[in-house]
């Protein structure tokens, strides 16, 4: 999958702006505040509905202006050609159309969409909260199985049902009903997970030999609830707590990926750079294994690619980076060593000035 067009209106400092990003590398230079990482956030709101950066989506709106509009023409690997719009105005009413189509579910488009982002903070993955890991996790299930979503959104609505039930202390009159809705999508919700780490986390220890060869890593998943016990025992054992809480206290949401270095959990034995590379290899690989798995190819979304990384580790991610022959978007200040970096026969430069972009 990529982007041959990209057309953003009111998007933050762009009132209008147009590209024709190229299929493998796009280098997105220009000063601090220029618009680069707006210029991401625009792709990575069409793959995920919202931003990476904090704030609301009013924040994505230009000052002044009512709504924002982001629009692609993207190509599958088939070469079947898509268009894909989102647009959201003030109000936070949503507008998403594929091929001229409007559409309802924001799941169609982050499917066409499928975007894997880099920035500084991304280190967040593993220092952050299990909330993090699963999203990871869950993206790599989304893209890779597709009935996992339906399982996903039937889960979220019997959660949310039981714990209105369970803060509004009515739960018990209706415990079997639910119990045993929450504890069929759970285990599907698990299962899912379970088969994915089994292929992608092979290909994952591949690349961590390569990329940060000095260290044995491994990874664990823990379910949400107790591994000796399936999730309806887990309910019962647990009622007391879920009704002296008012909320579900086990069951897939949560759920956690728990990853160890040399025995030592990554947080306490890792530098910055270390665990930015490890976040990188992280994504790269999930790239990677959805075309394994698919054919279809993500785009890659890369925020200030030197921060923290000596050259060493630079050069290892660019190259896989290139390898990857997947699109990707990478922004800097200044060209430096990128263009050495980077280069595929079809790598474009876009520079941003002001919120418009050019390109060189
Ligand atoms: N809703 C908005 N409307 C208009 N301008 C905005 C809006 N939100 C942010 N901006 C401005 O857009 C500019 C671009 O910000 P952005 O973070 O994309 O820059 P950048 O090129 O990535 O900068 P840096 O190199 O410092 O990270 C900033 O000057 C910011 O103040």
């Amino acid at each position: 999958m990529y982007i041959e067009a990209l057309a953003l209106t009111q998007f933050r400092n762009f009132a209008s702006a147009k590209l024709a990003p190229g299929k493998t590398v796009n280098l997105i230079i220009g000063d601090n505040g220029s618009g680069k990482t707006s210029l991401l956030e625009s792709i990575y709101c069409l793959g995920f509905g919202r931003s990476f950066r904090p704030g609301t989506y009013k924040q994505l709106i230009q000052h002044e202006a009512e709504r924002f509009t982001v629009f692609a023409k993207v190509i599958e690997q088939s070469g079947r050609r898509h268009q894909v719009g989102y647009q959201r105005d003030e109000s936070g009413d949503v507008q998403l159309r594929i091929d001229q189509e409007k559409e309802k579910r924001f799941a169609a488009l982050a499917r066409l969409v499928p975007v894997q982002l880099m920035t500084p903070e991304s280190i967040e993955l593993i220092l952050g909260g299990p909330k993090q890991r699963r999203q990871f996790m869950d993206w790599g299930v989304f893209h890779v199985e597709h009935s996992f979503y339906n399982d996903w959104l039937n889960f979220s609505k019997v959660l949310k049902q039981r714990n209105s039930l369970l803060k509004q202390r009515r739960f018990e009159a209706e415990r079997s009903y639910w119990d045993k809705q929450f504890a069929a999508y759970g285990e599907r919700i698990k299962k899912h997970r379970e088969d994915y780490l089994e292929g992608f986390l092979p290909v994952l220890e591949e690349r961590l030999g390569a990329f940060l060869p000095q260290y044995k890593f491994e990874f664990y998943l823990k379910n949400g609830w107790d591994r000796e016990v399936s999730l309806s025992e887990a309910l019962i054992k647990h009622q007391d707590q879920d009704l002296r809480y008012g909320h579900s206290t086990v069951g897939p949401h949560k759920a956690e990926l728990r990853i160890q270095a040399n025995g030592e959990d990554v947080r306490n034995l890792l530098s910055r750079g270390q665990l930015k590379l490890l976040v990188a290899a992280l994504k790269l690989v999930q790239g990677e294994y959805l075309q394994q798995k698919t054919g279809v190819q993500c785009i890659y979304l890369v925020d200030d690619i030197t921060a923290e990384l000596d050259t060493e580790s630079q050069t290892k991610f660019c190259d896989a980076l290139v390898a990857s022959e997947s699109q990707v978007f990478v922004s800097a200040i200044e060209m430096g060593d990128l263009n050495q970096l980077l280069q595929t026969p079809d790598t474009k430069m876009f520079h941003v000035e002001h919120g418009t972009v050019k390109e060189q």
